[in-house]
């Protein structure tokens, strides 16, 4: 089967760039995202590129040559439903916030919508790709959805997870180490597989293409997520041991990383992991573990989650008691506040949580982050929804540029890992700044000695 019409449902961080890579790979193939979101719409459709919702390195480029062309970005869903012979589902599936599983299952509300209205309105045989991350066996739940319609439209259920990383998406797409897809194993199930198949193959080795059935195709997305934020978590384990022995972090993780068997990525101490997935991921798979009685496998990966929130509340600590114990009215700076860089989002950011322990202590934040808005931050922190507007005006502030930031600043601190810190004129910093001056580096970037000569305290995660 040809797919010539795809439908992707979510036009976030995954349903925009995806898409926009397989429409300007397969320029027959009509794509048309859309999205209940009017204003994300629009900013897609925006002839300034540098408005697209968006950032990612070199997404502007592919979005420039398919826009218009064969992609397409729309607020009407049912009709780009109906005309598709494919439809994504690429909807945020959150941890719950109410009810059974509150704070640990995925919150599949927005899947069985959008499985409502591809079963109100499909007139026509379709393809439904799951996209988004989900739980294991949801398809089946989709599945029970659709071909109860009565309308005698058929439907395959195929589950394609994506792996991007934020900050690299265009070239994990343009290059990924491998598409995953599950899918039925029936004749009809392998035809669908074979026509989602074609289109990646356009640009991606068919050796990179995997084919499974539908359930391994769920788990691994968890799985991998899971081992990936569980490295992290582990190489945090060891900069607490790091710091009291006298051993170097890095040092360390370079020597381990140098086995063959346990390779050199996803070992940077840091702060502590965030984005919108690696949390929200391992607390559903410690769920669905834990649903199916399988209580060591829950505790298990329970661990990555308790280690990552430790590290988050050991490098505040860390702040609040160096600057002897009271923060009260002292100007902390925060140099980045997404969850790594080349991103705007910030969704998880180890910033947030910093940021909240010192502003309970009441400490005044002065953010630098070109990419996200104060609106952003201010809605990011728990501290400050508490609060009126006037109040809020004392404990955050951002600014536009690094040096502003730190000018009269008691403390600085190191949020997201850019490696244009290195190039500040650090001299320059630590002249306008109370003293003694510190440097809180969350993510390992600084060359501790040579700000220690300049006259800063340093303290760098894992030293
Ligand atoms: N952000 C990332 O780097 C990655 C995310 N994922 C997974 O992909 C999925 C989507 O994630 P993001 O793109 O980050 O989320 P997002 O929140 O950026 O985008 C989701 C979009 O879906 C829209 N939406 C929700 N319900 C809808 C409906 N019924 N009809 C039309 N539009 C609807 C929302 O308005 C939103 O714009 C999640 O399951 C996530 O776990 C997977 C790999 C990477
Ligand atoms: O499902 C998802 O959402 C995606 O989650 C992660 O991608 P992402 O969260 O965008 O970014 P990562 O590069 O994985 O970084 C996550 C966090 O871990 C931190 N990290 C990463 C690597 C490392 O060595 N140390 C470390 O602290 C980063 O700074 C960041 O805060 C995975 O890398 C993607 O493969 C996956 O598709």
């Amino acid at each position: 089967m040809k797919v010539k019409n795809i439908c992707c449902i979510g036009a976030g961080y995954v349903g925009g760039p995806t898409m926009a890579v397989i429409a300007q790979k397969n320029p027959d193939i009509k794509v048309t995202v859309v999205d209940i979101n009017a204003s994300r719409i629009a900013a897609w459709n925006h002839d300034d590129l540098e408005q697209l919702p968006i950032y990612e390195p070199g997404l502007d480029k592919v979005v420039a040559e398919a826009r218009n062309r064969n992609l397409f970005f729309s607020t009407d869903v049912d009709a780009a439903i109906e005309a598709a012979d494919m439809v994504f589902i690429s909807v945020n599936t959150p941890t719950k916030t109410y009810g059974k599983g509150k704070g640990m299952a995925a919150d599949l509300k927005y899947i069985e919508l959008c499985a409502r209205q591809i079963a109100r309105v499909a007139k026509s045989d379709k393809i439904i790709v799951e996209k988004s991350t989900l739980p294991v066996r949801t398809a089946q739940a989709i599945k029970s959805i659709l071909h109860n319609t009565g309308n005698g439209v058929k439907f395959q259920i195929l589950s394609n997870p994506e792996f991007l990383a934020e900050g690299t998406a265009v070239a994990d797409l343009m290059a990924p180490d491998r598409v995953l897809i599950g899918g039925e194993q029936t004749e009809d199930g392998f035809k669908a597989i074979q026509a989602l198949v074609n289109i990646y193959a356009t640009w991606v080795p068919q050796e990179n293409i995997l084919t499974t059935n539908l359930w391994s195709s769920e788990l691994s997305k968890l799985t991998a997520n899971a081992f990936l934020a569980q490295r992290v978590s582990s190489i945090n384990a060891l900069s607490e041991l790091c710091e009291v022995t006298g051993a170097d972090v890095n040092e360390v993780a370079n020597a381990i990383g140098k086995d063959s068997r346990i390779g050199p990525k996803f070992l940077k101490a840091s702060v502590g992991f965030g984005g919108s997935c690696f949390q929200k991921d391992i607390l559903n798979l410690v769920y669905i573990a834990k649903s199916y009685g399988l209580d060591a496998v829950a505790d298990y990966w329970e661990q990555v989650i308790i280690m990552n929130d430790h590290q988050k509340h050991r490098f505040a600590s860390k702040i609040i008691q160096t600057l002897y114990n009271t923060i009260s009215g002292k100007k902390i700076a925060f140099l980045g506040w997404a969850f790594k860089k080349d991103t705007n989002d910030t969704r998880e950011s180890a910033a947030i949580y910093v940021a909240d322990q010192l502003l309970e202590e009441q400490a005044s934040i002065v953010v630098f982050d070109p990419k996200v808005t104060k609106q952003k931050m201010q809605s990011d922190l728990n501290y400050l929804n508490t609060r009126s507007e006037e109040d809020n005006a004392q404990y955050l502030t951002t600014v536009p540029e690094p040096y502003e930031a730190c000018k009269d600043a008691h403390a600085i601190a190191i949020l997201t890992e850019w490696d244009e810190f290195k190039t500040y004129d650090w001299q320059r910093i630590y002249d306008q700044m109370q003293k003694p001056a510190f440097v809180f580096d969350g993510r390992g970037i600084l060359d501790q000695s040579q700000l220690k000569t300049i006259g800063f305290q340093v303290y760098v995660i894992g030293k």
